[in-house]
Formats: structure tokens, C-alpha cells, sequence
């Protein structure tokens, strides 16, 4: 990907999905700006401005845009189901259109206005190890670990872990162990998930490159898999997450998440701010 040096008082826009927060940076017409470094300092909730991803917007010749996402921790994300509902609630209003396509690393997606709400087709699980991926090869729906989570990819690497009580869990310190086992070779994103009722899961994430926030898109979409897999839930299911309720289907075409999408504000960067980076 061709990069350049971001232009003076470089402007970007807040938003969030459940409180998953996001800064999202349009560099249509020109080469990407986003670099590990810059998309670190802006992610410093101190002295930048924070976020839980950082999504940058291109040009497409697939479809309406690209996106690419990276973490608070300056690594790249394959996939980000709540920035890919908030971008596309950007380009459905920009467009005036019901429908948008957005090209990911995962491929290229559906955005679907639903009035007050935005869907996605996050496409088809990676239930195969080496799609997650795994290590080595392993029975995906029962991983060798202490309390034998589930992987799913959805683009990126889930481990989807059921407990009987959510509120017991210790999730910064059993996400940040998992995160890190070998068995991941870029790592993963952790949920852990408590199943109410054939269509209703409490689940809490922890993610690869961020830690705990209040909601996860793709990690939803993986918890949704996996309590069908497991036959625990239908495979239409609402999800209560920290930040509020997402519903999620797993249908033929893939795996749609439905949700509420927020802008904060407009704002630029500072040109010193740039400077530094
Ligand atoms: N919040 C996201 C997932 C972000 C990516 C993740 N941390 C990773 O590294 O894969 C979502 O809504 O899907």
C-alpha cells in the first residue's frame, strides 16, 4: 500500500458503536496516512485522542471504499464488525443509498440501512485451524485450553470461551492469557459468553491489540457461531454486550450483525501533533 505523510491539519471524525469507539480517518484521493506510529499516538487516550480502532477510508475500485483498521496498539486488524456498521451508516447517508459495499482484508462486505440501525454481512465463519488461524491442527470447536473455547475466524481470530456465570469472570486476566498462547500465531481476541435462552447470550470481550471494551463486532458475530455450533442458541440470537444489545444471524450468506452506529464529532489534528509522530 503506497503511504503518505498525513497533510497539514489532517481532519477525522469520532464515532462509536455500543461504545466501541472508533477514529475514523477519509483519505479517498490520496495514498493512506496511517501508519503503526501514528495510528499509536492517536490512540493514546492521554496525549492523542483514543480509540479502540482506528478505521482509514481509500478509494475503491471493487467497491463504494476500503477500509482498513488498526489497533490501539498500532497492529492491523482484519476485520472490525462495529467500525464497518459506523463507516457504512457514513456512506449510506454520503451515498442516499439503502445498500453501500465496503471492501475489508476480510473481502468485500454489505452495509444495509435498517432506519435507526445498520447492518452487516460479516460473510462466512473460518471454522477450518489453519483459517483462523491456529498453530497447529487442532478440533476447532473444543481447543485444547482450560475451559475448551471455540475458534472462530471472522477475519480475525476468535476464542469464544461459555461460562455459566459472566460475572465471575476474571476477563483482563484470562483474555490477556489467551491473547498470547501459542496456539494463536497473530494472537486473538477472547469472549466469553453466558448463555441465557435459545436467542439470548450476555457475552464480554476482550481484544487482541486493545483489552476490554464495551463491545465487538466481530467478536459478537464469532460468540453467535459458536453457541450455534455448540447447539446452545438458534442461529438468529440478541446479544446483550458492556455497551448495549446487538442481534446477530447466522444465514446462508453469512453472518449478519445488526446494531446502533453514533457520530461524536468532526474534528482536525493538530499540525504539531502530526509533527511529532
Ligand atoms: N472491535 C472490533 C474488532 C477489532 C479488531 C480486533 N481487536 C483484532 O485485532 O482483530 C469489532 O467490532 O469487530
Amino acid at each position: 500500500m503506497q503511504q503518505q505523510t498525513p497533510p497539514p491539519n489532517l481532519p477525522f471524525l469520532k464515532m462509536h458503536g455500543l461504545g466501541n469507539d472508533f477514529v475514523i480517518i477519509d483519505s479517498r484521493g490520496r495514498d493512506a496516512v496511517v501508519t503503526p506510529d501514528l495510528a499509536k499516538a492517536i490512540g493514546d487516550r492521554h496525549c492523542g485522542v483514543g480509540f479502540d480502532q482506528l478505521a482509514e477510508i481509500r478509494s475503491s475500485e471493487a467497491a463504494d471504499i476500503d477500509l482498513d483498521f488498526w489497533n490501539s496498539d498500532g497492529s492491523r486488524a482484519g476485520a472490525c464488525g462495529n467500525a464497518t456498521r459506523c463507516v457504512g451508516r457514513l456512506m449510506l447517508d454520503e451515498l442516499g443509498r439503502d445498500e453501500v459495499t465496503i471492501r475489508t482484508e476480510r473481502g468485500i462486505l454489505i452495509a444495509r440501512d435498517m432506519g435507526d440501525e445498520v447492518s452487516v454481512n460479516m460473510g462466512h465463519p473460518q471454522l477450518m485451524w489453519d483459517e483462523v488461524p491456529l498453530s497447529h491442527p487442532v478440533d476447532t470447536e473444543f481447543l485444547p485450553l482450560e475451559g475448551e473455547p471455540v475458534a472462530v475466524g471472522m477475519g480475525n481470530p476468535h476464542a469464544v470461551f461459555f461460562v455459566e456465570d459472566i460475572k465471575a469472570v476474571d476477563v483482563p486476566g484470562w483474555g490477556r492469557k489467551v491473547e498470547f498462547d501459542p496456539l494463536f500465531p497473530q494472537r486473538t481476541n477472547v469472549e466469553f459468553a453466558e448463555i441465557r435462552s435459545r436467542d439470548e447470550i450476555r457475552m464480554r470481550v476482550w481484544e487482541r491489540g486493545t483489552g476490554i471494551t464495551l463491545a465487538c463486532g466481530s467478536g459478537a458475530c464469532a460468540t453467535a457461531v459458536a453457541a450455534s455450533l455448540r447447539g446452545l442458541t438458534d442461529k438468529k440470537v440478541r446479544m446483550e454486550v458492556d455497551g448495549g444489545w446487538l442481534t446477530l444471524e447466522w444465514r446462508d450468506d453469512g453472518v449478519w450483525m445488526t446494531g446502533p452506529t453514533q457520530l461524536v464529532f468532526k474534528a482536525e489534528f493538530d499540525t504539531s501533533f502530526l509533527e511529532r509522530v
